[in-house]
């Protein structure tokens, strides 16, 4: 069968790990079309390193027909270049998920999905359980709360702390509400959130914390789920990818996505 085309949309920390495992072979039957980044550089260094095309504007990208967009750019492109995909008929795994945090968005995004026969596949990113989030998910009284933390200088840059210094020798809790406030605090930190209430209570029933702590070399969700069918906590420490904000498992992440995509027979 010929394999199905992907573009990449964004080449940093996760973009480089995506683009990487699509080329090794680890996703399965697809191939890395092009690249498209907000640096025209950027864009060229990349697409010279993984073998395929520069697409200097987003127009490039859609006229090149690719059967899928990977994003792992950021909200700001995530929400500006969505709306088109949906629309020409290429399939998005986003890992900016944060963009759903509005009902009103998400329900948006389904009806145009299904007005164009366009699918969005959420990847599970950072953390992981949902299978198990979306069958506790079923019970009528579920209370679900993430607690994240991370090393001070993965969260330092986030408008949440506007330039504040964190402390290098004790752990600050620098965040407490829900993942409707947290992802417009933590853009970069806390799309893990978003993902755990859409597969669970909703984004703005979930409880968030996020903590800073200087003696963690990892980043470190625990998820708290509480109802009828018992209790569960699921926990990971994921080592950075070479940009501290964000966990090397969201790229493995997709790639894993990709592979069940391609799959006669796999977990779901
Ligand atoms: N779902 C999840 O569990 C996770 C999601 N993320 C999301 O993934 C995104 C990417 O993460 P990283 O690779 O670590 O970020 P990064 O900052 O290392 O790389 C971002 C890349 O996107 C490009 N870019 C930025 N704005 C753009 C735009 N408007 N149009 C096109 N390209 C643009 C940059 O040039 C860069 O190549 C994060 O911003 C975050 O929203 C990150 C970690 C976990
Ligand atoms: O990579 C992580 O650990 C989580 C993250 O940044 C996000 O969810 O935005």
């Amino acid at each position: 069968m010929k394999p199905k085309r992907i573009a990449l949309v964004g080449c940093g920390g996760l973009g480089h790990e995506i683009a990487a495992g699509i080329k090794a072979g680890q996703a399965g039957n697809y191939t890395l079309c092009g690249i498209y980044t907000d640096q025209p550089k950027l864009t060229a260094a990349c697409s010279e390193t993984f073998g395929c095309a520069a697409y200097l504007t987003s127009e490039m990208m859609f006229l090149d027909k690719p059967d899928l967009m990977i994003e792992a750019a950021g909200a700001a492109a995530l929400k500006e270049l969505l709306e088109p995909a949906v629309k020409n008929q290429v399939d998005v795994i986003p890992l900016s998920v944060g963009v759903f945090s509005h009902r009103a968005y998400m329900d948006h995004i389904r009806q145009m999905a299904e007005t164009h026969g366009t699918h969005v596949y959420l990847p599970s990113g950072a953390v992981g359980g949902f299978d198990l989030m979306g069958a506790a998910a079923l019970d009528r009284e579920l209370s679900v709360s993430i607690h994240t933390e991370k090393p001070p200088q993965a969260l330092a840059d986030a408008p949440c702390l506007a330039g504040r210094i964190l402390p290098d020798h004790e752990t600050q809790l620098v965040f407490s509400g829900n993942a409707v406030e947290a992802i417009e605090v933590f853009p970069q930190n806390v799309n893990v959130a978003v993902a755990v209430g859409l597969a669970t209570v909703g984004a703005d029933n979930l409880s968030v914390t996020v903590a800073a702590n200087p003696d963690l070399h990892s980043n470190r969700h625990t998820i708290d789920l509480k109802g009828e069918f018992g209790h569960a906590r699921i926990q990971i420490s994921a080592a950075p990818s070479s940009n501290v904000h964000s966990s090397k498992l969201a790229a493995h992440s997709v790639i894993s996505l990709l592979k069940r995509l391609d799959s006669w027979i796999c977990f779901m």
